[in-house]
């Protein structure tokens, strides 16, 4: 039986957010954000082993307190300039343990309202999938194309337009290949793509944000709290 093991790149450094400290450790709830996310990969009990991946330069991480979450997270100091990078990384750290088949769920850090409903569509949608897939929602809002003077210079059809989330899940030995391949990708399903393969699309939920701009924290308290 294959396993499941879960990268969390956390190396960036919110330069949209605009904070004074990387996003994933500004408060939420009275934790750093990141532990949100952890906390949510960790419960899992079909998750094995959780690496995430910090900065080289990480100042943060050793102020608090992981314990409460428990022996399947390890920490590696190897992001790198690029989040594909960071997760080619914490690809290689995980080599010890993964196996070719085994499943590797990509989160980011920054996404703190994974919940556990999100996960088991995730393993229950992708469990005899040939290639893997990802989280994702149906674009809702009509799409505006911007000129150069940041008015409209078409309206694009939206049909058939998914914004992709995070988790995205593919086999260890296929996505180490796809990011050795292709490394110009803001996300895996972007370098699976590019080895010709189609990932999965499996309905998400917009609550699955990702921390961004200032006003995504509060949207993400309000998130978390409305599931206390
Ligand atoms: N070199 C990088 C860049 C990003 N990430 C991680 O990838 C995830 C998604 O990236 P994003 O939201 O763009 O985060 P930042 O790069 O921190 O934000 P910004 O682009 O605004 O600087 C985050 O968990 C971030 O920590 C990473 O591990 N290594
Ligand atoms: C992977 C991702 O979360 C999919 O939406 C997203 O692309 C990562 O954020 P970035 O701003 O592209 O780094």
């Amino acid at each position: 039986m294959p396993r499941h093991f879960a990268i969390v790149p956390a190396a960036g450094s919110g330069s949209r957010f605009g904070a004074e400290k990387p996003k994933q450790y500004l408060s939420l709830l009275g934790r750093p954000l990141i532990f949100h996310t952890l906390a949510a990969l960790v419960a899992c009990p079909d998750i094995d082993r959780v690496w995430v991946v910090l900065a080289p330069d990480d100042s943060e991480w050793g102020r608090y307190d992981w314990s409460e979450l428990g022996a399947k997270l390890e920490t590696v100091r190897s992001g790198g300039a690029t989040r594909a990078e960071s997760v080619a990384n914490g690809l290689q750290a995980a080599a010890m343990v993964a196996a070719e088949d085994d499943w590797v769920l990509v989160h980011d850090a920054a996404r703190p309202c994974l919940s556990a409903d999100m996960l088991a569509a995730l393993f229950h949608e992708l469990a005899d999938d040939p290639v893997g897939g990802i989280l994702a929602v149906p674009v809702a809002d009509t799409l505006k194309r911007a000129d150069a003077s940041q008015r409209v210079a078409a309206t694009e059809p939206r049909d058939g337009l998914w914004q992709a989330q995070t988790p995205q899940m593919f086999r260890y030995g296929r996505l180490v290949e796809a990011l050795e391949k292709c490394s110009a990708v803001t996300d895996e399903a972007g370098a699976i793509e590019a080895l010709g393969l189609p990932p999965k699309l499996v309905r998400g939920d917009t609550t699955n944000l990702k921390v961004t701009y200032p006003a995504d924290l509060a949207l993400a308290a309000m998130i978390l709290r409305g599931r206390k």
